[in-house]
């Protein structure tokens, strides 16, 4: 039986933007209320792999006295291109949408990135309420406000800070999700295990058939906990100032296996590549213990995540990882770890030192097809 939803809260920059994370079994009755009174039209964005989810939401719309319309854009990172973005404005403009009107996403991450996005912009900003399918967007991309597009030169490269007015986590959504797309999910969830509750880890290790079911409790979990890791952090840092580059562990090299891949590679299976590059970083600056270091490659690999990429890639992947946000200008600097739960920034003039991490995880280049998850 399904019991009653969990309800975390984030803070915004003023109280009129705090917003809730709703955790729970079928939260569509919810939705109206989340987008509030002043809203009268609703632009339903989802991917054309989830077009009875999104005529669902749709007709609770509708039947809740609002205009609903739907925009059907294309699956995964297809749809995080600006020309999906200028469709989506374009509907709007169609439809009168006026600065009290709102957008809501339904899909994975990469539909609430782009819908975030377009919310956004569109009269430099309107409200949107996220509706994750993915466990990765569920745990991660659907909370903090993190919006964006990529560019044909590299992942994310275009983007707005615009938090959602609340996101509602239907685990029922995790039933459909293929297997391969919840393990994805569960390297942003190690993630926020390596970075701040270790317990994540200790369930992880515990608990490994129930961590592929989408229906067991322990999923539900880990839903929780990392959602309560990436709202603690958003809360005191929207705009990645500081703490919020901690949840960019892995990602340094991650997205640039992304960009490498065309990305035909899970953003989780190369984050997972990502968190243990970070994880020989911080053990050969003598910062992290071998132990903690270990850890992550047994964690990764225990659940069939990839744990290593072609060797003969690197000139390609360091010229991707210069482009990531937290460089400056010709420094690049990367998330590491002093222990566990204890995230920190390695700032690196001397490209040699990355490259000798790298050694520890290449492999050879038919490694990639194996590992594409
Ligand atoms: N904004 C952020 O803070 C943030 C955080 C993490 C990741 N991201 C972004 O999120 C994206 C990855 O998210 P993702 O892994 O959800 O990818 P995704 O959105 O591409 O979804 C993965 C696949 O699963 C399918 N799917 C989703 N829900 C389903 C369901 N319930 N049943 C069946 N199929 C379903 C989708 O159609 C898609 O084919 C990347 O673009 C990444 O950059 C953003
Ligand atoms: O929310 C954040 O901050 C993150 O870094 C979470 C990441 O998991 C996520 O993939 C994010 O989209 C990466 O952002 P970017 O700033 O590196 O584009
Ligand atoms: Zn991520």
């Amino acid at each position: 039986m399904a019991s009653d939803p969990t309800v975390i809260p984030v803070t915004g920059e003023s109280p009129a933007s705090n917003y809730d994370v709703v955790i729970g079994n079928g939260l569509l009755d919810r939705l109206p209320a989340m987008l509030g009174e002043r809203v009268h039209r609703v632009l339903v964005i989802h991917p054309r792999a989830l077009r009875a989810t999104g005529d669902t939401v749709r007709d609770e719309l509708a039947a809740a006295g609002l205009t609903a319309v739907t925009a059907e854009i294309p699956d995964a990172e297809e749809g995080k291109h600006i020309q999906v973005a200028s469709f989506c404005w374009q509907v709007l403009g169609q439809n009168d949408f006026t600065r009290s009107d709102a957008i809501v996403a339904v899909g994975g991450g990469a539909v609430t990135d782009l819908a975030g996005f377009v919310a956004a912009t569109w009269l430099r900003g309107i409200k949107v309420v996220h509706i994750p399918t993915s466990l990765l967007g569920m745990v991660d991309a659907a909370v903090g406000g993190k919006t964006a597009i990529n560019t044909a030169e590299g992942k994310n490269l275009v983007g707005a800070f615009h938090p959602p007015a609340g996101v509602l986590a239907d685990l029922d959504a995790l039933g459909t999700l293929p297997k391969n797309e919840l393990l994805s999910g569960m390297a942003e969830v190690i993630k926020c295990g390596f970075i701040a509750d270790p317990a994540i880890l200790d369930l992880v290790e515990a608990n490994p058939e129930a961590v592929a079911d989408g229906a067991s409790d322990v999923v539900r979990e880990l839903v929780e906990r990392s959602i309560a890791v990436k709202a603690g952090i958003v809360s005191t840092d929207l705009r990645e100032a500081g703490r919020r580059e901690y949840l960019n562990y892995g990602h340094t090299l991650g997205h640039s296996i992304e960009l490498a891949e065309r990305y035909q590679w899970r953003h989780g299976a190369a984050v997972s590549v990502g968190l243990v590059f970070a994880a020989e970083l911080g053990r050969m600056v003598g910062r992290l213990d071998d132990a903690t270091a270990d850890r992550h490659k047994a964690i990764l690999t225990s659940l069939g995540l990839p744990v290593t990429y072609r060797k003969d890639r690197w000139s390609a992947l360091l010229d991707g990882m210069r482009r990531d946000k937290k460089s400056r200008g010709d420094l690049l600097r990367f998330v590491v770890l002093d222990g566990l739960a204890k995230p920190s920034m390695l700032e690196v003039p001397d490209t040699s030192l990355l490259f000798a991490a790298y050694q520890e995880i290449a492999s050879e280049p038919q490694g990639g097809i194996r590992l594409s998850l």
